[in-house]
């Protein structure tokens, strides 16, 4: 997507061999890049969510794993390298999928022939992310165009999101957000509700930057607005992004969008999930029972980070000092709550029937291992 104007990804290599990056913990405040050149830079990125986001973790491990083999190719350090980077953060299976998937690039091949494929794994698989994501948008679009058929194509379409799955959140057009880009490109008149989304404020910080960025009109609200904009007619549709996807379709995505999905179904609002097919863990069905839900260091919820009237960004502690914090990372809606889910596919009911109906190379899995 474009930042000042300038087209760009939100990860790529370097010539040099390093890996650039941009450091989300430092938006909107302030654009800046940084380069990775070892396998615990990648990890660090990861954990400290300077990247964020389920595609572009994947990516970023990736990309780790490429780090690692520079310094050394053996299987010993292969395998040290992933499970370093699978342990960085635990709800986005997007990260075992990357990893599992340099894995099988690189197992058979010798240790002097694994950093050139690696290098060539985690570029294909940047680029696949962003097929994917601009056939979501693709396939998102048509929900967002029938929303304006069904307004008479008058006034907007109001589309509310949660947290950040926007291109920030992959290497390029993101997944909630593709569907809007592309309206907004085809001249049709959305307007996006950006939910706050507490504690790290993904959507206040980079949701509301890039679609900014990117001219989208849209409107920043607390996290519990939602619900009261729903019951006055003011949301035609939610669209959210996921970590984790259930083979049944039960979402992990950031934490209160189950409290979203709820106050969508009371309200007959479609609630949407977009959802790239490396977002999907083939082995779970129940994901209120199964998807580990991460819990972050309470600071993210104890202290905020903001701008001085001078520029300076500093942070500043917002409770008082003793309380207990329980920060919880990420929450899952039951398939039951969600209207549909939006993959590169298509459009699909959430339920192990619909996604195999997208995915039919998995029905003999089904039931089985999925893997
Ligand atoms: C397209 S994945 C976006 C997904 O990731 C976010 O979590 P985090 O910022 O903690 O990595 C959030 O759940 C988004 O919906």
């Amino acid at each position: 997507m474009k930042v000042h104007g300038k087209a760009m990804r939100s990860i790529w290599a370097e010539p040099n061999g390093s890996v650039g990056i941009i450091d989300q913990t430092r938006l909107p405040h302030a654009f800046v890049t940084l380069r990775l050149t070892t396998l615990e830079e990648a990890a660090h990125a990861i954990r400290s969510m300077q990247v964020r986001g389920a595609p572009l973790i994947g990516a970023t491990a990736a990309y780790g794993v490429c780090l690692a083999l520079r310094v050394d190719a053996s299987d010993g350090a292969l395998e040290r390298a992933c499970a370093l980077l699978q342990a960085t953060r635990p709800t986005a299976i997007n990260l075992k999928w990357a990893l599992d998937g340099m894995r099988r690039a690189l197992h058979h091949l010798s240790p002097s022939e694994r950093e050139k494929a690696a290098w060539a794994h985690a570029a294909a698989l940047c680029d696949e992310d962003v097929a994917i994501n601009h056939a979501i948008g693709r396939n998102g679009l048509a929900l967002i165009q029938e929303a304006w058929e069904r307004k008479g194509r008058k006034g907007r379409v109001n589309v509310l999101t949660h947290c950040n799955a926007g291109w920030l959140a992959t290497v390029d057009w993101g997944t909630a957000l593709a569907p809007l880009y592309l309206a907004q490109n085809e001249g049709l008149p959305v307007h996006v509700w950006v939910d706050e989304t507490r504690p790290r404020n993904q959507g206040a910080s980079l949701t509301a930057w890039e679609l900014g960025q990117h001219g989208v009109p849209h409107t920043l609200i607390a996290d519990n607005v939602g619900g009261h904009l729903m019951q006055h007619g003011e949301v035609d549709l939610c669209i959210v992004g996921t970590d984790r996807t259930t083979a049944r379709g039960d979402v992990a995505n950031k934490i209160g969008t189950y409290l979203k999905a709820l106050a969508a179904k009371d309200n007959g609002v479609p609630f949407y999930v977009a959802l790239p097919s490396p977002t999907l863990d083939w082995t779970l069905e129940d994901g209120v029972r199964d998807i580990p839900i991460e819990q972050r260091d309470g600071r993210e919820l104890t202290d905020v980070s903001g701008r001085l009237a001078s520029g300076e960004v500093v942070t500043v502690r917002v409770t008082p000092e003793g309380s207990a914090v329980a920060n919880y990372g990420f929450d899952v809606t039951p398939a039951r709550l969600v209207t549909a889910l939006i993959t590169e596919r298509g459009v699909c009911p959430a339920s192990q029937e619909g996604l195999l109906s997208l995915f039919p190379e998995r029905r003999r899995l089904a039931g089985g291992t999925g893997t």
